[in-house]
C-alpha cells in the first residue's frame, strides 16, 4: 500500500515540476490573482524583458485596496474622483496592464469587483486541489477550499506571470484539531483569534496549518474562510481545510466552477484530496472550543487577544517589553477588564469578515437598535455581489436605520489606503485581521473581534459581551 499522505502532500506532489537537492522546489501554479497594489512593478518587469503572461487564462485581476468606498455622485467616476493620485494611478495601471496582457480583470467599473480573497471563491475561481498565489498575505483565505494558497512578493508575482511556476521551499505540516462545540455568540473569528493567542504570531512559522476536527467540519464555507484567512497572522505559510460536501455545495453553479460532466469528474477528484487515514503531520495542536468566549484583541499584534470578559494581562506576566509597549500605544490599563471601554469607531468588513453571513450576523445585533451616540460605524461588503445580495434581503436598511454607513465594496478601513481611516487616539472595534500600530490610520487603536462583537460595540458604544444582547 502507498504511504498515507496529508492533503498538503497530495497537492504539493501533484504540482511539483522539479526538485533539486538543497534547493527550492519548482511548483506549478494553477491560479494567480492580481490586485492593484502589488502588481504594477511585476508588469513593468515583463514589459522591460519583452515577456508575455504565460497563462492569461489562469490569471485574474481585481481592484480592492485603493478604490474609495464612497462616491462623490453615486457613479464609478465619482468613486475614482475621491481617490488620491497614487490610488487613481494604481487602479488605471491595473486596468491597462490587464488589457495589454490579455488578463480578465474586474476593474473599477466592473459590477463583479471586490476584495481579491472574496471574489476568487465567490466566482468559483478558487477550487479544491489547486495551487493559488497572489501578491497578498491573506491569500491563505483560499485554503478553506482545500487549495494550497499563499501570498508572494512582487518579484514572485512577475515570475509566476512569466512562467506559471514558483520557487518554494517545502513547508512542514501542522494539524490544528478543533474539538468541542461552539457556544452561543462564539464564531469562527473567535476560534482563529483564540488559536493565535495560544500559539502566538510566530507559532505557525514554517508550517502549513491544516484545520481538522468536528468544529471545522460543521463550519460553513464563509466561516472556514475566516479561519484560513488569519492563518498568516500566526506566521503560517498557508491554512488548509479538506474539501467536503459543504465545499462542493458552495461551488456548484458558480461562474468559473466546472459544469456538467466536468463537474462530476472534478468532484470525484476532489473527494480524494482529504488526508489519508494514518497520514503524519510534523506537529499537532489541539484547541478545545467548548468553553471559548467571544474574543477581542487588546494589543498591537493579532496574538494579543483574550476572552471578552477577561482582564488585560499584567505587566509582570509579560516575557518581554512587547506588552508594555503595546499597552502604552493602546493606552489600556494592564490587569483591568476591557468590557465597558469606550469605542469610537466600528468597522465591519475586510477579507476576514465581509461576506453575506458576516453581514447577517452584524444585522442580527443591530436590527431595531441604534448606533450609540458619538460612534461611527462603517459596514463594507467584500464584493459588489455581496452588496447586491445584502440589499436584496434588506440588510443595508438594517444598518442605515441604525445609523451606520453602508459603503461600496473594497478593503476600506482594514488598511486605510482609500480614504477610510480612524483618527489618532481613536479606538476601533474591527472585524479585520491586523491591529498593528497605525494600521487603520495614524495613531489609531484597533481591537479585532467578530462581526457579532463589533455590532455589539456599535450599539452600546463600549466593548461589550455580545451574548448579553442575543435572545436565544
Ligand atoms: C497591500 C498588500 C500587500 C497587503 C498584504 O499583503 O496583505 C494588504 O492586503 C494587507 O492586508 O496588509
Ligand atoms: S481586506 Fe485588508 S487584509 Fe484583506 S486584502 Fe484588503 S487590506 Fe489586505
Amino acid at each position: 500500500m502507498e504511504k498515507p499522505q496529508t492533503l498538503f502532500e497530495k497537492i504539493w506532489n501533484e504540482h511539483l515540476v522539479a526538485q533539486q537537492p538543497d534547493s527550492p522546489a519548482v511548483l506549478y501554479i494553477d491560479l494567480q490573482l492580481v490586485h492593484e497594489v502589488t502588481s504594477p512593478q511585476a508588469f513593468t518587469g515583463l514589459r522591460e524583458r519583452g515577456l508575455k503572461v504565460r497563462r492569461p487564462d489562469r490569471t485574474v485581476a481585481t481592484v480592492d485596496h485603493s478604490l474609495p468606498t464612497l462616491s462623490a455622485d453615486g457613479t464609478v467616476e465619482g468613486r475614482l474622483a475621491l481617490a488620491d493620485d497614487l490610488a487613481r494611478k494604481q487602479i488605471a495601471q491595473l486596468e491597462e496592464n490587464a488589457r495589454e496582457f490579455g488578463i480578465e480583470s474586474f476593474g473599477a467599473a466592473s459590477d463583479r469587483n471586490g476584495i481579491v480573497h472574496v471574489i476568487g471563491p465567490e466566482l468559483g475561481l478558487t477550487q479544491p486541489g489547486m495551487t493559488i498565489v497572489c501578491g497578498d498575505s491573506h491569500t491563505s483565505t483560499h485554503g478553506a477550499f482545500g487549495a494550497l494558497a499563499f501570498g508572494i512578493g512582487t518579484s514572485e508575482v512577475e515570475h509566476v506571470l512569466a512562467t506559471q511556476c514558483l520557487l518554494q521551499r517545502q513547508p512542514m505540516t501542522c494539524e490544528v484539531r478543533v474539538e468541542g462545540s461552539l457556544k452561543k455568540g462564539v464564531t469562527a473569528k473567535d476560534i482563529i483569534l483564540a488559536l493565535i493567542a495560544k500559539i502566538g504570531v510566530a507559532g505557525g512559522v514554517g508550517y502549513v496549518l491544516e484545520y481538522t476536527g468536528p468544529v471545522i467540519r460543521a463550519l460553513s464555507m464563509e466561516e472556514r474562510m475566516t479561519v484560513c484567512n488569519m492563518s498568516i497572522e500566526a506566521g503560517a505559510r498557508a491554512g488548509l481545510i479538506a474539501p467536503d460536501e459543504t465545499t462542493f455545495e458552495y461551488l456548484a453553479g458558480r461562474k468559473y466552477a466546472p459544469k456538467g460532466a466536468d463537474w462530476d469528474a472534478a468532484v470525484a477528484r476532489w473527494r480524494k484530496l482529504p488526508s489519508d487515514e494514518g497520514a503524519k503531520y510534523d506537529r499537532t495542536v489541539t484547541l478545545d472550543v467548548s468553553d471559548l468566549e467571544p474574543m477581542i484583541t487588546y494589543g498591537t499584534n493579532p496574538g494579543m487577544g483574550m476572552p471578552i470578559t477577561a482582564s488585560l494581562p499584567t505587566l509582570e506576566s509579560a516575557s518581554d517589553g512587547g506588552l508594555k509597549k503595546a499597552l502604552a500605544y493602546m493606552d489600556l490599563p494592564a490587569g483591568q477588564p476591557l468590557l465597558g471601554h469606550k469605542v469610537d469607531v466600528v468597522f465591519i468588513g475586510s477579507c476576514t469578515n465581509s461576506r453575506l453571513s458576516d453581514l447577517r450576523e452584524a444585522a442580527r445585533v443591530m436590527r431595531g437598535r441604534k448606533v450609540a451616540e458619538g460612534v461611527r460605524v462603517l459596514v463594507v461588503p467584500g464584493s459588489q455581489q455581496i452588496k447586491r445580495d445584502a440589499e436584496a434581503e434588506g440588510l443595508d436598511k438594517v444598518f442605515t436605520d441604525a445609523g451606520a454607513e453602508w459603503r461600496e465594496a473594497g478593503c476600506s478601513m482594514c488598511i486605510a489606503m482609500n480614504g477610510d481611516m480612524i483618527q489618532p487616539g481613536q479606538y476601533a472595534v474591527s472585524t479585520s485581521n491586523r491591529n498593528f500600530e497605525g494600521r487603520q490610520g495614524k495613531g489609531g487603536r484597533t481591537m479585532l473581534a467578530s462581526p457579532l462583537t463589533a455590532a455589539a460595540a456599535a450599539v452600546t458604544g463600549v466593548v461589550t459581551d455580545v451574548r448579553t444582547l442575543l435572545d436565544d
